[in-house]
């Protein structure tokens, strides 16, 4: 079958629930969403008041739009062509031609979001994106539309680039009760069993080869059981330059404890190689990495008291946090199953979160001065991106994190936290 017949066919399964879906677009840090209408209808009810903002200031009217979504059947491959299509856009497109990440979903369905882009076209040079669009809709895994003033100039419509053809109204729609980034969450972002992230690395093992490397690793590295270990085990959270590698070390000194951290040295070659791919590629591999730790706690816990430095609650408060835009409020609500603790993976027994004022983190971070990775430059420039990684880190559950003020000076913090370890662990 070719890459066309392929995609006619998987196309054939979204159509009929086109008109179901809803579409979203970010732009300026804000959410809007339009839906879809088969009807035509002369009533300007259908449009007026009600037209999208993406589409209704007036001036609009003179830029053409389209969206381009990932209609690929395979995830992985979905994945990476999705990240590589914004490269594509921003490379062939007039530059003009502003790129807005939309997605496509059914509302409140979960696993339903088609992710992809929305081009605003203020060239002067509209057949120029349109051909170039048209190619990729013939040769990529993408469904193309085009919108248009309707001929009512009341609305607009969007003209589907399949065989069919097919057109439709763009109507305004009511802000859906989940925002749709929470709803692909679940064994894409977030993994809940060992089986779905080694699933993905299986996946990918022809693409990356490093990933045969890390699935040997785990294999090696198996969790036994869930038992409780004879001695206890304390992680240490917080977001980047809080003072986890400082108090750690202080810790295992102190405690006479193991320091063992997620990911594991043992994966550390391959780490820079994770972190280019995709989040559900990427996000995969830290999961696994947690339980190759889990395995090292169990061997070390039976010994002496453990530390940790990070584990399942970075890997799932970064991810909900990168997967979700916008405000705390578009995170997954408080006891979402989103938050709950892989029933695979041991649990420790107590969780500190150092807190620490944005300034002074700053201040520490200049401090120390070494590179930084992406996501931590994020923390840095966008100040929403900090507020969602620290509220999922509050919001998981089972085991809850202890949230320590980690401004006093490291001896203080490493009081406070001892008397939480001495009181919670018996130790
Ligand atoms: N309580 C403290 N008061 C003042 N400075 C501190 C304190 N704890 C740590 N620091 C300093 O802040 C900087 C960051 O600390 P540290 O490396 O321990 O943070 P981290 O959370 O492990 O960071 P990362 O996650 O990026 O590795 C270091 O220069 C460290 O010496
Ligand atoms: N168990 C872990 C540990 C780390 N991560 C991710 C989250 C951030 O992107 C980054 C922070 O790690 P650091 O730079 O402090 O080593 O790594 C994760 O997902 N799971």
């Amino acid at each position: 079958m070719t890459l066309g017949e392929t995609m006619a066919k998987h196309m054939l399964c979204i159509l009929p629930r086109w008109s179901a879906r809803v579409f979203s677009v970010e732009l300026n840090g804000a959410s809007f969403y339009f839906g879809l209408s088969e009807q035509q209808q002369n009533d300007c009810g259908q449009h007026g008041d009600g037209v999208p903002s993406v589409f209704s200031a007036v001036d609009q009217k003179s830029h053409r739009f389209y969206s381009l979504l990932v209609s690929s059947m395979d995830r992985i491959q979905r994945a990476r062509f999705h990240s590589q299509l914004r490269d594509k856009l921003l490379r062939d497109l007039p530059t003009e031609c502003n790129v807005s990440p939309m997605c496509s979903f059914l509302p409140n369905v979960q696993g339903s979001v088609i992710s992809g882009y929305l081009v605003k076209d203020s060239s002067e040079r509209g057949s120029l994106t349109e051909k170039l669009l048209r190619d990729y809709a013939q040769h990529d895994p993408v469904l193309v539309c085009s919108y248009s003033p309707a001929e009512d100039s009341q609305g607009w419509t969007q003209h589907l680039w399949s065989s069919e053809e097919k057109e439709y109204n763009v109507v305004s729609i009511e802000e859906p009760t989940y925002h749709p980034s929470t709803l692909n969450i679940i064994n894409s972002d977030v993994f809940y069993c060992v089986e779905e992230a080694s699933d993905v690395l299986k996946k990918c093992g022809d693409i990356i080869p490093e990933a045969s490397s890390v699935l040997e690793l785990l294999h090696r590295h198996k969790v036994k059981s869930r038992d409780k270990t004879d001695f206890p085990v304390i992680v240490i959270e917080g977001l980047d330059a809080t003072g986890k590698t400082t108090l750690t070390e202080s810790l295992r000194d102190t405690l006479g404890a193991t320091l063992l951290r997620s990911p594991p040295h043992c994966l550390s070659q391959w780490r820079a190689r994770f972190d280019q791919e995709p989040p559900l590629i990427r996000r995969a591999f830290y999961a696994l990495g947690n339980y190759i730790t889990a395995e090292q706690i169990q061997q070390e816990a039976m010994k002496a008291p453990v530390i940790v430095d990070r584990f399942w609650h970075s890997t799932a408060a970064y991810a909900i946090a990168t997967a979700v835009s916008g405000p705390t409020c578009n995170l997954p609500e408080v006891g979402s199953e989103l938050y709950v603790w892989p029933r695979d993976l041991p649990q420790p027994s107590l969780v500190i979160l150092l807190s620490l004022d944005p300034e002074e983190r700053k201040r520490r971070l200049r401090n120390r001065g070494q590179g930084k990775t992406n996501e931590e430059q994020e923390l840095d420039h966008n100040q929403l991106f900090r507020l969602r990684v620290e509220e999922a880190y509050r919001r998981i559950s089972g085991p809850a994190c202890v949230t320590v003020d980690a401004s006093p000076s490291a001896d203080k913090v490493l009081q406070q936290v001892l008397l939480l370890i001495r009181a919670k662990c018996h130790l």
